[in-house]
């Protein structure tokens, strides 16, 4: 790492002049240009081709900022993530998640100690249960087949596999059926329950920690509702964990063997193929569950050694620190052309937000720079009728990512066409826009014409992959994720941590025991007085 600041590398000032040289070139300019503009900005691995040339973007610009990869270590940081150094410094741990992919025969040590063998493991212990559950081997305490799962999670402990089980629409195996409750509020915890059987109903109670405020509060409720219809003996039937902290759950009164473990170089949200996917797993099967590791395992390798011009998580990463740090851009669209993706832009949302909303440097230095942009995104087409209006002629600047896949997404085939068409339309549209010219030539009335123009030039990429698989869906995944690496190592700072979500949690714990009348805390005038209304409202 180099300790100069940020924008007085040479690498940073290159891209900065890139900036402001660029004068006013639109994208349709650089098209121009380049007929086969098309074809030259564009890369693939694992079954997904990302094309970037409806952007910003000239060769100079992309060289500029590969050079800024470098400039910031990007080569020796990736290598340190991988031989398992603590990258993630503010908690002296190591940073490992693609060791939940990797091959059996593969070496990938934390403090000396090769951690492949314990996460295959783990696997088999998930693969063991999941086909028991399945083969009615596992069964509730009436002897009924457990066919209902509700996983009790947040934040990294639920994204991940409420994501993955909608994505898997198409892999799962019949009769089982998921719910995903998260939110401290009861009426998610109620809305599941309403809908159940308990003597068919497996808890999977995820929580890495096992502290969390929300998930035990909604775990102790679940495990109540159930001994209430089937008595304490079933607990153990009906509970299983997904954990690091084994004290936790075995003080929460689970058997430790239907406990299932991950550690602690696992950051939550690089959770989803650890044990936290053990929903997937059963949602899935362990056949599907290996390929979605496979995925991921692929992409993984490809960022390890694909020339850095031609690494989509490189790339993906640099285009977004680009727009964000040098154009001023505050948000990316994430927008899949998939209705079982609905829940993908929420999962980067954690991924980026987290891992990039950082203030200072590894050092402790305030950043100079804007860090982790907001991500936000809807699905294709749904979003076309609300917010892309703004996305064509508002006057902010949001880069988004399309992403689409070529098999259709269910047996009604004839509707694929259509939803490509809109994928392929938006990205041209965003690109290219309407000029005043057309709408005269359209006839449209010369008052309106202000109003219709679509001036284009919104950059976007998009991702074409094969098809929504198990497979894809992981090398997706860790594509994200290496390119919030990516822009983490540019900005300098650790994504593997969360302070700021600490503070919250302390203060809520605070104001909880004074709504209740316990205490007594000092806080500022208005909270003290939405406290006091509150209270006065509910006695
Ligand atoms: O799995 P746990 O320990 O319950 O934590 C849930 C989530 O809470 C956070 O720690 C912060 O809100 C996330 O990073 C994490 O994914």
């Amino acid at each position: 790492m180099c300790a100069a600041r940020l924008q007085d590398l040479p690498a940073w000032q290159q891209v900065q002049k890139q900036r402001e040289d660029w004068g006013d070139a639109k994208i349709a300019d650089l098209f121009d240009a380049d007929p086969e503009r098309g074809t030259h900005m564009t890369a693939e691995a694992c079954g997904i081709y990302l094309d970037y040339s409806k952007n910003w973007l000239r060769q100079e610009t992309l060289a500029a900022l590969i050079d800024l990869a470098r400039e910031r270590g990007l080569e020796a940081r990736r290598g340190a993530m991988f031989a398992g150094e603590h990258i993630n410094t503010t908690e002296d741990r190591a940073v490992l998640h693609c060791a939940l992919r990797a091959p059996k025969d593969t070496q990938i040590c934390d403090q000396g100690v090769n951690v492949v063998p314990e996460v295959h493991a783990v696997l088999q212990r998930m693969m063991i249960f999941c086909d028991k559950v399945h083969q009615g081997e596992w069964l509730g305490a009436t002897g009924k087949a457990l066919r209902q799962i509700v996983n009790i999670g947040i934040g990294g402990s639920y994204l991940g596999p409420e994501m993955a089980y909608r994505a898997t629409r198409q892999q799962r195996i019949a009769g089982i059926r998921e719910h995903f409750v998260a939110n401290v509020d009861g009426a998610a915890l109620a809305a599941v329950l309403a809908e159940i059987d308990p003597e068919e109903t497996l808890f999977i109670i995820a929580s890495k920690t096992f502290t969390t405020l929300e998930t035990m509060t909604n775990a102790h409720a679940a495990r109540r509702w159930l001994v209430a219809a089937l008595g304490e003996a079933a607990v153990e039937q009906h509970f299983v964990a997904v954990s690091s902290n084994d004290k936790a759950v075995a003080a929460f009164g689970m058997n430790p063997e239907h406990s299932f473990g991950f550690w602690d170089w696992v950051g939550g949200r690089y959770s989803m193929d650890s044990a936290i996917g053990l929903a997937t797993m059963l949602a899935i099967g362990s056949a599907a569950f290996t390929e979605m590791l496979r995925g991921f395992h692929a992409m993984d390798e490809h960022f390890r050694h694909a020339e850095l011009a031609q690494n989509l998580p490189v790339l993906l990463g640099l285009i977004s620190v680009w727009y964000n740090n040098f154009w001023g851009a505050q948000s990316q669209a994430i927008l899949p052309y998939a209705h079982d993706l609905a829940r993908f832009p929420a999962y980067l949302q954690q991924l980026q937000m987290e891992s990039n909303g950082k203030r200072v440097d590894l050092a402790g230095n305030p950043l100079a720079v804007d860090s982790g942009p907001i991500i936000w995104g809807e699905p294709g087409t749904d979003g076309q009728h609300s917010f892309y209006q703004l996305l064509h002629q508002g006057t902010r600047l949001v880069p988004c990512d399309l992403i689409g896949f070529i098999a259709p997404l269910s047996e009604y085939h004839d509707q694929h066409d259509l939803l490509m068409a809109n994928l392929f339309a938006q990205s041209e549209a965003l690109a290219f826009g309407r000029s005043a010219e057309e709408l005269r030539a359209l006839g449209v009335p010369e008052a309106q014409i202000p109003h219709r123009v679509s001036p284009g030039n919104r950059p976007s990429n998009l991702l074409l992959v094969d098809a929504l698989t198990p497979f894809s869906l992981g090398a997706l995944v860790a594509l994200y994720e290496h390119s919030v690496f990516t822009q983490g190592v540019i900005w300098g700072i650790d994504s593997f941590d969360q302070w700021g979500v600490e503070l919250g949690k302390v203060l809520a714990t605070r104001v909880e025991s004074d709504l209740q009348g316990k205490t007594k805390h000092p806080h500022d005038s208005s909270t003290r007085a939405l406290i006091e209304r509150y209270r006065a409202s509910r006695s």
